[in-house]
């Protein structure tokens, strides 16, 4: 099965106004989408980011892949590797730093996707079965609630509404669990002093006594911060992610607090780990194929989570269907999954590249697709409005920063800054 072609597309979708510690979300998320087809004729689907200097790297690895086998996924990584060269930063800082591996890892995920879907359509199976096979039918997700501003400034309200406030963060939860059943519940923090976050996520406590609860500040605060927060909400959260920064300043906080650390940020590439395990710094890995170098590479990292008995849940960032499609595969083949995933698909709000059916959530969880491959199909017209709205958007990478410093130009993104 020799690839003879590779389709790389950026696309742009609309997006609400989420505050998170970077700033706040664009008008518009971006992605790429990578369709890879071979020599018989079979098409696979990946899904990665959409900022220019990642897009560019795609290109042109792309452009490297073609005349190999889809299975000589060893020969790929490392073509993509001689290609990446030095390592690509996003500007929200949001998921970590950035390494030469990392980038690495980056790049090669969509390919790797598309290439595992292609395996699952050749041979008449899913993609969790490529995966070990998978351990359960559906795959839990939580709530990802968000402040928000009731809409972009020139624009009208979205459907949403605002959430800047405890009320506004309930009703924002009534709604999402209301539309998708979810029974687990994560708030973006880092956005107001903290005190309001603790009170936000005491609100939730008492609305939705039997919900886990999850709190996210992305490194907004400093060690002394998070140990008081951490202190002040003993019995109400499953686990804190990321209250500060690096391996070393977690360390000193899960030492100091009840409840365990969870991490998408000090702990995002392999030569992580050692380190973080041997300090003791995170109880939670949150898993994110398209950093941790695809599904093969991700379910290794898995493994090892369970021999060092760390816990284990999945990271997201705004996202279209091949990316959800590609982590329900993944989350149904890991026995280990400790925790319901993150997931932005409610904030796309029904806007996607793939045709509809294919994937849907019930209770909260998405049922693991049982046709071959990964189980969606690219809808071609959509695809094409999305890449003609990716042209006219003028946004060529995720930048929360100065879009909120457009409406507030005192913000800064410093952290710690509590
Ligand atoms: O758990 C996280 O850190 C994220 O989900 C990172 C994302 O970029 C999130 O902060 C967002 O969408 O603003
Ligand atoms: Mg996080």
């Amino acid at each position: 099965m020799i690839i003879r072609q590779i389709h790389v597309t950026p696309v742009a979708f609309r997006d609400p106004p989420l505050l998170n510690a970077a700033g706040v979300h664009e008008p518009w998320a971006l992605r790429t989408i990578v369709e890879v087809v071979t020599d018989e004729g079979l098409t696979g689907l990946g899904e990665t980011y959409g900022d220019l200097d990642h897009l560019g790297k795609v290109r042109e690895c792309a452009q490297a892949l073609i005349g190999l086998d889809i299975h000589a996924l060893n020969t790929m990584y490392a073509r993509i590797a001689a290609i990446v060269g030095e390592r690509v930063t996003d500007l929200h800082g949001l998921t970590g730093v950035a390494t030469k591996e990392k980038s690495v890892d980056r790049v090669f995920s969509p390919f790797e996707v598309a290439c595992l879907d292609i395996r699952g359509k050749a041979a008449g199976v899913p993609v969790s079965d490529l995966l070990g096979g998978k351990v359960r039918d559906a795959v839990p997700y939580s709530a990802y609630l968000f402040y928000k501003w009731a809409g972009h400034p020139d624009q009208e309200p979205d459907r949403f509404g605002a959430a800047l406030d405890e009320a506004g963060i309930v009703a924002q939860t009534a709604l999402l669990i209301k539309e998708y059943g979810f029974t687990s519940i994560k708030l973006k923090g880092g956005v107001f002093p903290p005190d309001q976050e603790i009170a936000a996520i005491r609100a939730l406590h008492e609305a939705f006594p039997d919900m886990p609860l999850r709190l996210d500040p992305n490194a907004a605060w400093s060690v002394e911060t998070s140990i008081r927060v951490g202190r002040e909400l003993d019995g109400t959260l499953q686990y804190l992610e990321d209250p500060t920064a690096g391996i070393a300043g977690m360390a000193e906080v899960a030492a100091a607090v009840p409840m365990p650390l969870a991490t998408n940020m000090c702990v995002v590439t392999p030569e992580h780990l050692p380190p973080a395990i041997a300090s003791r710094a995170i109880g939670v890995l949150l898993l994110d194929h398209h950093y941790w170098g695809g599904l093969v590479r991700s379910s290794h990292i898995a493994a090892m989570c369970d021999t060092f008995g760390l816990a284990l849940s999945m990271h997201s960032n705004s996202h279209l269907g091949i990316s959800l499609a590609a982590m329900t595969h993944l989350a149904a083949a890991t026995p280990n999954l400790t925790f319901a995933c993150d997931t932005h698909t409610p904030w796309q709000d029904g806007q996607d590249v793939v045709l509809p059916g294919a994937l849907r959530f019930t209770d909260g969880a998405v049922p693991v697709p049982t046709t071959s491959g990964l189980g969606v199909e690219l809808d071609r017209d959509a695809l094409a409005v999305m890449n003609e709205q990716y042209e006219k958007c003028g946004i060529v990478a995720r930048d929360d920063t100065s879009y909120m410093q457009r409406f507030a130009p005192t913000f800064s993104a410093r952290r710690p800054r509590w």
